[in-house]
């Protein structure tokens, strides 16, 4: 086995080595949580006219002012306002040429529909040309992930479609002839955890998973499956055969198809076996390998995969937040600890059932906190946390 690489050096080199997908325009709900491939930049000021935030009466000079016409929301009204005349404005409506003020319709009064009189306001009620942003600023730059609200900003001003990156194409192919597929463990099987759930983790890394496959435990089947589904896709994701036991043929079988590593083996628990290499052949895929004990596979998730995926899609790598620790929790000596915990108002509490083979507390998990290499971390220190995947 070669000497693992650090937690922190790993996430970084994946990241550093993936090179981002091409970026595409679609149109705007196609974009949701996509990577923007090019700087947002309105295509107008924001807001494009000086625009009414109430609904009351633009005004110009002394009172009392004769109401001479309206403009609603919406119209390209040439009115102009005059000293001593009023024009009744809606909110969101252009301010006319020549206001002076617009008054709140509760704090004007008006006789016989046409004379308003009212204290002038105290201070500016209409939003003008530009308040938020001028025309041809930039207002994000390339590698933000798209949420719903940079869907509305982009709308406001003005865009039709969005520059993305494509989606890293991922083919999930997973190892284990003990695994089950439905019905109760027993009698030496097991379910397997990773198929059904992976692909939501995925998913919610911004990936479009294209396939799950199942490939039996022999060199042949291994070779095979990977090669298919490199095939297809920008990353292979294995799960299980990462060690060196009898029926793991993950590392044998890079070596057949002649892959080069970029992490083989992570200083961190539990997980460690996990690995990054590169397929050779046209595109340059990548492969990720995932240990087979369920909660290792997810801290291979968030240490390799999610790093990846963001490097393919022109993202930054993933921050890490800080929390607060509520309770004690141990190094893990020359390795990286990684300790599933939960958000709580009083900080981050370690969760029992955090075995690597363990689900419970998986399920239950914000996250892991980080316990650094020949560190412990008492109640009430700061530490780092890697978020699950949302
Ligand atoms: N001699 C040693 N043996 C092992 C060591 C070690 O240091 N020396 N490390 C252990 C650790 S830690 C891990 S993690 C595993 C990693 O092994 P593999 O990636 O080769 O995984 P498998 O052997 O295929 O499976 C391990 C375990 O996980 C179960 N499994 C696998 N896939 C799934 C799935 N999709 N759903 C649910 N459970 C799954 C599998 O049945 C095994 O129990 O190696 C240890 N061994
Ligand atoms: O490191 Mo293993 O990955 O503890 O379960």
């Amino acid at each position: 086995m070669t000497d693992p690489i650090s937690w922190d050096d790993a996430r970084a080199a994946v990241h550093a080595a993936a090179t981002p997908l091409p970026g595409r325009p679609v149109p705007l709900p196609e974009a949701d949580g996509a990577v923007l491939a090019t700087p947002l930049v309105t295509l107008t000021a924001l807001p494009a006219f000086d625009t009414s935030s109430v609904d009351g009466y633009a005004i110009a000079g002394p009172a009392p002012w004769r109401l001479v016409g309206q403009v609603l929301a919406g119209d390209a009204s040439e009115i102009t306002v005059t000293s001593g005349t009023a024009v009744e404005i809606a909110t969101g409506a252009m301010v006319p040429v020549g206001t002076e003020h617009v008054i709140r319709l509760e704090s004007a009064e008006v006789e016989n529909c046409s004379w308003v009189t009212a204290p002038l306001p105290e201070k500016q009620e209409w939003r003008p040309t530009g308040e938020e942003a001028a025309a041809g600023e930039v207002l994000l730059p390339p590698g933000v992930r798209v949420t719903p609200g940079v869907l509305a900003l982009a709308a406001a001003c003005g865009h039709d479609v969005l520059a993305v990156r494509r989606r890293p194409r991922v083919a999930l192919v997973v190892f284990g002839d003990e695994l089950l597929d439905s019905g109760p463990p027993g009698a030496g099987r097991v379910r397997d955890a990773l198929g059904p759930s992976l692909p939501g983790w995925l998913r919610r890394l911004g990936a479009e998973v294209i396939s799950v496959t199942r490939a039996a435990d022999t060199l042949e089947a291994h070779e095979t499956a990977v090669r298919d589904a490199a095939a297809q896709s920008d990353l292979v994701l294995t799960t299980g055969g990462t060690m060196h036991g009898p029926v793991d043929h993950l590392h044998p079988t890079l070596a057949t198809l002649g892959a080069s590593y970029v992490v083989d083996t992570v200083a961190v628990r539990p997980g460690f076996p996990m690995l990054t290499a590169t397929l050779p052949g046209p595109g340059a895929g990548w492969l990720v390998g995932l240990p087979g004990n369920p909660q290792s596979a997810v801290i291979g998730l968030v240490t390799l995969a999610a790093p990846l995926l963001a490097g393919l899609s022109g993202a930054p790598l993933p921050p890490l937040a800080s929390v607060q620790l509520a309770n004690d929790v141990p190094g893990r000596g020359t390795f990286t600890h990684l300790a599933l915990a939960r958000l709580t108002p009083d900080g981050a509490v370690t969760l029992p059932h955090a075995g690597s083979a363990m689900l419970r507390g998986v399920a239950g998990a914000d996250g892991f906190v980080i316990v650094r290499p020949g560190t412990s971390a008492p109640t009430g220190t700061r530490v780092d946390f890697v978020p699950m995947p949302s």
